[in-house]
């Protein structure tokens, strides 16, 4: 095992591995639906075809001239540029190849295809599907029980939304079925966690009795305890993810919070305001309880209870250590920073093959609170784990590693989750 301080970043290169895979095999097909999911211009399909060979067989090139954010990605490419996309870190050639998309289909350009979102037909078929009707009626069945029952059974929903994404389909069919809303209140056998910090979690969040006496927005220490949500997918992850936001404001357990999407479209369906929006009507529209919470979360918007916000760092090919000063600032004060899904896993710990008993703690101390990790396992990093569990893991997948054949083993299938919470270092912003 290496030392910690010279874990190997991850790329894309070696044959077999997970990284290789989403290069070789995902990053094509999804350039095929997305190429089948609209009437696009001969223009767009010239360049959707220019982009599927160069991420296949050619090598990275710099935005088009006139992009908006040239600048910024000329000196964040300037290593990588005529390099092979597998040849340089998984985490920045998976970036730029969603931000090449967005060039590709003029997301950014002056024509009319300016702001179509090219995932918008999946998230939309995801939002009308009978999953999400089954999950919001779900939620019934949880009216009634005790609240620290609700409060398990919402915190297990958001995390097993993340399994839900589509981007995780792409490739994979089948592969999305089991993530659920209220789902995890009603399955028989969940999987066990491979690392479960939850009461650490809820610890953080102790239940304010005073909290319904008090002045909406102030807490008992006179500011408001707030919770941060950095959102991952949208549709069946999202949902979730609201209903556990409701669940925090309506408890007590925060006074506000902020839920934080992408500024664009990314990672085929990663949540941006648009979806918000979606999701929102989508809860409130519902009728039952899910109907209630939706219009609490209406409610909360308007008063500013919760707050929605984005930052351009959520799209850039950096790990969270090097977030900006602003951003940092944000979540210093924060109760709790919620940091969901696999790729915000990555660029929380770092995308590197650690030693999975790598402290979480100690790779999150660069965050400026307290942050709780809710993720299922889709990529190769993993930490926190104590050894008895990776030598279970590895045991039961026949593998003795993240470069032994463990494309589809427990760290990339996504059958895996963990919840870790780590104190951060409020001293460091
Ligand atoms: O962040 P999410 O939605 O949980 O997962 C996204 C993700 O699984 O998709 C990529 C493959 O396309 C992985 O690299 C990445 O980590």
């Amino acid at each position: 095992m290496p030392e910690v301080d010279d874990a190997p970043v991850i790329v894309s290169s070696a044959p077999g591995s997970f990284a290789r895979s989403v290069l070789a095999e995902r990053h094509p097909a999804l350039i095929q639906q997305v190429r089948d999911a609209f009437p696009w211009s001969p223009e767009r399909h010239r360049a959707l075809g220019a982009l599927l060979r160069s991420c296949t067989e050619g090598v990275i090139e710099p935005l088009d001239p006139g992009a908006h954010d040239r600048e910024r990605w000329d000196v964040w490419g300037s290593e990588y540029f005529g390099r092979s996309w597998f040849d340089v870190p998984f985490l920045w050639s998976e970036s730029y190849f969603y931000r090449r998309l967005l060039e590709a289909v003029g997301y950014f350009g002056p024509g009319l295809w300016h702001g179509t979102d090219p995932f918008a037909p999946f998230k939309r078929a995801e939002l009308r599907g009978s999953l999400v009707d089954d999950e919001l009626a779900a939620l019934d069945a949880l009216a009634g029980r005790p609240v620290e029952e609700r409060a398990t059974a919402y915190l297990q929903a958001s995390l097993w939304g993340n399994r839900a994404d589509l981007g995780f389909a792409v490739g994979s069919p089948g592969a999305a079925d089991t993530g659920s809303t209220a789902g995890a209140a009603r399955r028989e056998d969940p999987p066990p966690l491979v690392a479960d910090d939850s009461d650490v979690l809820w610890s953080l969040l102790p239940k304010d009795a005073t909290s319904a006496e008090r002045p909406s927005g102030a807490g008992t220490s006179g500011s408001p305890r707030t919770v941060h949500v950095i959102a991952d997918n949208s549709g069946r992850e999202l949902i979730p993810d609201l209903v556990l936001v409701d669940h925090l404001l309506t408890t007590g357990r925060a006074d506000e919070a902020v839920l934080h999407v992408k500024p664009y479209p990314y990672y085929v369906s990663d949540a941006t305001m648009a979806d918000v929006v979606d999701c929102a009507r989508r809860i409130a529209q519902a009728s039952g309880s899910a109907g209630g919470a939706g219009k609490r979360l209406w409610a909360a918007m308007g008063d500013g209870r919760l707050d929605v916000r984005t930052h351009g760092f959520y799209c850039e090919p950096f790990p969270y250590s090097e977030m900006p000063a602003d951003l940092r600032r944000e979540f210093a004060g924060a109760a709790l920073t919620i940091v969901k899904g696999d790729l915000n896993y990555r660029r929380l710990v770092g995308d590197r093959l650690w030693p999975p008993t790598t402290s979480f703690a100690e790779r999150t101390a660069h965050f400026p609170g307290p942050v709780a990790a809710l993720r299922t396992l889709k990529s190769d990093v993993i930490v926190g784990l104590d050894p008895r569990t990776v030598a279970r893991l590895e045991a039961a997948d026949g593998s003795e590693g993240p470069g032994d054949g463990a494309k589809q083993g427990w760290r990339t299938s996504g059958t895996h989750a963990l919840v870790q919470v780590g104190p951060g270092n409020p001293g460091m912003w």
